[in-house]
């Protein structure tokens, strides 16, 4: 089986016709903030462009670099950001609604990595198609691997594919949903003239059995411009012609503009229409778009506006599949953060407070002291760890929108942190009271280690809710320390909870410090029943645990109260990430 029958699915589907109607596009203008004067005035990229692309029609974009090609392009596919006046219709409908219709192949590529080719073809197949134990989708997963002769590096993982091999595989992404209409930028850059020649051929037969493709190249050698049956030539953002090879060569012999013998025609366009748009070729470039016929034809196509294929469990359990394959890639990176964050701090605080006790006055302090470090360094440690989890997978995030839904992408991204909640608070309490003596030493660390993960859990979720509201500002390590501070300054071991100014007072109902030292403060301090009093001490004494707790004001039902307490945190943070990353999923496409 080969791409033809790949495509001829979709055979029998509606005739797509794409229609661009006054198409504009600019950048919006910068204006200082504090005054209402602009610095920086909007800027045309695309000029008032119209036509139509027919079914089967293999369009080669020219034009010289800052032309907008890639705006262009961008806005075929319905992914422009830039504000914008005309409209584009795939068969009589905007392109942005019927985005299962297009696939758009950008300049850059982007993967998670760690995957192998097989990995990642396989995850987006099971998004994009259904099941991969389908023999359908089974079938066209090795033909793809097979035309693009990717099948001797289907156990490679991404990270070691050469940057043309890269493109194949993007390619190959793009193709899983057979769409009607392929739009890509620069589908050649980066490979050599066997494999550039290879994807051009692809994309050709992708064109034969009826699909639209568009692609913009730079520098195409000879042989591979000729597979095109369709230029679109573009100059200071304006199209100035669109339609056959024979047609363009014939506009510009009557131009008087001939193509040397031998000379690469796409380059010849191109440098033409360089001098043209300069100040003296203004008329030539006025009749060359007058020669540009607009032939609008719209049919209505049933193309689906369905966004997902796969319902939200099946996307959450994909996407926990794919990451966890990361992380068996890691596993030597995972014990380096492990030491690092866990094992060698708490080393450290072990061996400080080696022997100490509650039950003594002096042991009071130390012991507090003790349970506010724990606390300190798996709540830290975890909201730190997971601040930058939506950044480095940012522009993978905005490139497989549609795939997967922006919830099921943050709940799969928080439940792979799980583990690391349960982990880093076990060894973290089991290091540091190996030398403390504990009443009930094991229950009591066990009781610890279950509020600290619970704590660690709502830790990890402040730090995805922070991470994904500051996400695209680059000022999250200025913020950070700052929405910190109140919150552990409420864990009432700086200062009693009492003594907190009133405005400040209610931060403690959103601080997961507060929650966790007053659930381990209780753990420990409700078993000490006595503590000793020298005759020559001279401050005050705390005659027991429950003194303690009553002193720093933390609360006597503590079970309930602090396992209410963060889960709603946790819910509240929740919340802001996943606000968060819909802000930056309504940003727009990656290009
Ligand atoms: N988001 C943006 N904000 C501001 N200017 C932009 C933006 N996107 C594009 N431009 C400007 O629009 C012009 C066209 O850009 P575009 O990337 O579409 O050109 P291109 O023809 O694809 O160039 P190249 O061949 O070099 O990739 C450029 O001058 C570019 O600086």
């Amino acid at each position: 089986m080969d791409l033809d029958t790949i495509s001829s699915d979709s055979e029998e589907g509606p005739k797509v016709v794409m229609t661009i109607k006054g198409l504009t596009v600019w950048t919006p203008e910068e204006k200082s903030w504090w005054r209402n004067k602009v610095f920086k005035p909007s800027n045309i990229i695309l000029n008032n462009i119209s036509g139509s692309i027919k079914e089967g029609e293999f369009a080669a974009l020219l034009g010289p670099s800052g032309a907008g090609k890639t705006t262009f392009l961008v806005a075929l596919a319905g992914k422009c950001t830039l504000p914008s006046r005309g409209l584009v219709s795939v068969g009589g409908r905007e392109v942005s609604e019927v985005q299962s219709a297009v696939e758009f192949l950008p300049q850059f590529d982007a993967f998670m990595e760690q995957l192998t080719v097989m990995e990642h073809l396989v995850f987006m197949t099971e998004l994009k198609l259904g099941s991969c134990k389908k023999p359908a989708n089974k079938i066209i997963l090795s033909s793809l691997l097979e035309e693009l002769k990717l099948k001797a590096h289907a156990r490679t993982t991404i990270s070691s594919l050469s940057g043309g091999e890269k493109r194949l595989l993007s390619l190959a992404t793009s193709l899983l949903s057979s769409p009607q209409i392929l739009i890509c930028d620069e589908p050649t850059t980066g490979l050599d003239s066997y494999n550039a020649a290879l994807v051009v051929d692809t994309l050709k037969r992708l064109s034969l059995c009826g699909r639209v493709v568009i692609c913009s190249v730079h520098q195409p050698s000879t042989d591979l411009f000729k597979m095109f049956n369709s230029i679109l030539l573009m100059a200071d953002g304006r199209l100035l012609f669109h339609g056959s090879q024979e047609d363009c060569s014939e506009l510009f012999r009557s131009l008087n503009l001939h193509c040397p013998a031998n000379y690469n025609p796409a380059e010849f366009y191109i440098r033409a229409v360089s001098h043209l748009s300069g100040q003296d070729g203004t008329d030539q470039s006025q009749r060359i778009m007058d020669s540009y016929h607009d032939r609008f034809k719209q049919d209505e196509t049933n193309s689906s506006t369905v966004k997902y294929r796969r319902n939200w469990f099946k996307q959450v359990h994909l996407l926990l599949w794919r990451s966890s394959l990361t992380l068996k890639r890691d596993v030597r990176g995972q014990l380096l953060l492990l030491f690092l964050n866990v094992i060698a701090s708490s080393m450290v605080i072990g061996t400080c407070y080696v022997g100490v006790s509650g039950s003594t006055q002096r042991g009071v302090q130390d012991i507090r002291g003790l349970l506010w470090l724990m606390t300190s360094e798996v709540c830290f440690s975890l909201s730190y760890s997971a601040l930058y989890a939506f950044e480095a997978e940012l522009t993978l995030f905005k490139r497989e929108v549609g795939v997967y839904s922006c919830s099921s992408y943050l709940v799969a991204r928080f439940l792979g942190m799980i583990p690391r909640c349960v982990v880093w608070p076990m060894t973290l309490v089991f290091i540091t009271t190996l030398a403390v003596q504990l009443p009930n030493h094991a229950v009591t660390a066990l009781e610890f280690c279950l509020s600290l993960c619970v704590a660690g859990v709502t830790s990890t979720a402040y730090g995805l809710g922070m991470g994904a509201l500051f996400l695209s500002s680059g000022i999250i390590s200025d913020v950070m320390p700052c929405a910190d501070l109140p919150l552990f300054l409420m864990s009432g071991a700086f200062l009693r909870l009492a003594s907190m100014p009133a405005w400040l007072y209610p931060v403690r109902y959103i601080s997961h410090f507060y929650y966790a030292m007053d659930a381990i403060s209780n753990i420990y301090w409700r078993q000490i029943d006595y503590i000793a009093c020298e005759t020559n001490v001279t401050s005050l004494c705390v005659s027991d645990g429950a003194a303690v707790l009553s002193e720093n004001g933390y609360s006597t039902d503590f079970v309930f109260q602090d396992t209410l307490g963060l889960s709603l945190v946790a819910l509240f943070w929740t919340l802001l990430a996943y606000l968060g990353l819909k802000r930056e999923e309504k940003k727009g496409y990656a290009y």
